[in-house]
């Protein structure tokens, strides 16, 4: 086959099929056919025409597990026929946040499926150096290591361990990520959501507690939690203000912040509070490999699991007609695969 069906966003909230060549990889790039792919917000917001740094026409698809069909010269460290994820961030290494190490908070960084065509086609060339292996991992969980990476990022900033109190708000794709990983170092995670639905999915899938912010007797629900005390940690995985501006009145003294949503809009800090209780603030951006290692070994212990994260599936045959009414349209959706069927 020297052709391959492609799913382009040819303007926003218009999905079309294409048919382009097969590429052939380049020096130091691999050859992958796609076997599935999760679905990001940022490709909701893309097909939406809602994210500001969107060109198009453009093929999403960053979350990715594929297999390794063909080398380029120079392409060492993987052989055909293995299983990978792709890690799809581009850092230019010249920028200060490069210089200083930090390459996932690259200024310049392009991300494969975002600034550049992804994986919503049957093959992609990619740098061998944005693949991670993962025979150890089914293609379902190997799909979503990079959402569960940017948690796994946000965990380690907040130096999260055993026996902390840790309350992560917003029960997306990517606090239930860090929810599950703070659990699985052993903190004992509460969960703080507004959605019934998203709080029950953290009852079944996470085994943990999730309780309502807007409950009149949210600070006692957590204070119960926490045998008395309020949280040592807080994760703000909602990108919303309204969440995020009392977080420091849920801390205790001593406590983290860390912001991994993007929040539209500034956020409110009470200055007594946020003094008196000396509390630390952080950011934190992307992943690094060593956040994807760390994902996939807790996988591959199953310590991680598909499910937590994961509710629903797709066919790339019938993306297309199914974005709009199964991805756009379903208010349960919390994170979907797509399964590359041929
Ligand atoms: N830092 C990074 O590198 C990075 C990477 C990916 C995503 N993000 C950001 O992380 C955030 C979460 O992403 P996601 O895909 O999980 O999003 P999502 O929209 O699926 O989840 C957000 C959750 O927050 C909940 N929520 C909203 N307002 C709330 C409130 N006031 N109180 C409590 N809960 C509230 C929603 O019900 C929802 O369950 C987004 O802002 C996204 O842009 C950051
Ligand atoms: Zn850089």
């Amino acid at each position: 086959m020297t052709t391959m069906k492609t799913l382009v966003i040819a303007e926003p909230r218009k999905m079309v099929w294409t048919t382009r060549d097969k590429p052939t990889p380049a020096a130091g790039e691999a050859l992958i056919k796609i076997l599935t792919a999760g679905i990001c917000g940022t490709d909701i917001h893309a097909w939406a025409g809602n994210q500001p740094f969107f060109s198009y026409p453009r093929v999403l698809g960053h979350e990715l597990c594929a297999e390794v069909v063909e080398l380029g010269s120079d392409a060492r460290g993987f052989e055909r026929g293995q299983r990978v994820a792709l890690i799809p961030y581009i850092s230019c290494q010249q920028c200060d946040a490069c210089q200083s190490g930090k390459t996932n908070c690259c200024e310049k960084i392009s991300v494969i499926g975002v600034h550049q065509d992804g994986g919503f086609c049957e093959y992609l060339n990619v740098p061998v150096s944005n693949l991670l292996a993962v025979d150890d991992v089914a293609p379902e969980a190997a799909a979503l290591i990079e959402p569960f990476a940017i948690s796994a990022h946000a965990v380690r900033r907040a130096g999260i361990v055993a026996g902390e109190h840790v309350l992560v708000v917003g029960a997306g794709p990517i606090g239930l990520g860090v929810a599950a990983i703070a659990a699985a170092n052993g903190a004992s995670v509460v969960v703080a959501d507004t959605s019934e639905f998203r709080r029950q999915h953290v009852n079944d899938k996470l085994a943990l507690a999730a309780l309502n912010p807007a409950d009149e007797n949210f600070y006692d629900a957590l204070r119960e939690q926490f045998n008395g005390r309020l949280a040592l940690k807080v994760i703000d995985a909602t990108g919303s203000p309204a969440a995020m501006n009392n977080a420091v009145n849920l801390m205790r003294h001593g406590g983290t912040i860390v912001y991994v949503g993007l929040h539209k809009g500034d956020l409110v800090i009470p200055d007594s509070e946020f003094h008196k209780k000396e509390t630390t603030l952080m950011g934190s951006r992307n992943a690094t490999r060593e956040d994807f290692d760390r994902v996939r070994a807790l996988m591959a212990s199953g310590k991680l699991r598909a499910e937590m994260m994961l509710n629903e599936h797709f066919a790339f045959s019938t993306l297309a007609e199914d974005f709009e009414p199964q991805v756009i349209n379903n208010r349960e959706l919390i994170k979907g695969v797509i399964y590359f069927d041929r």
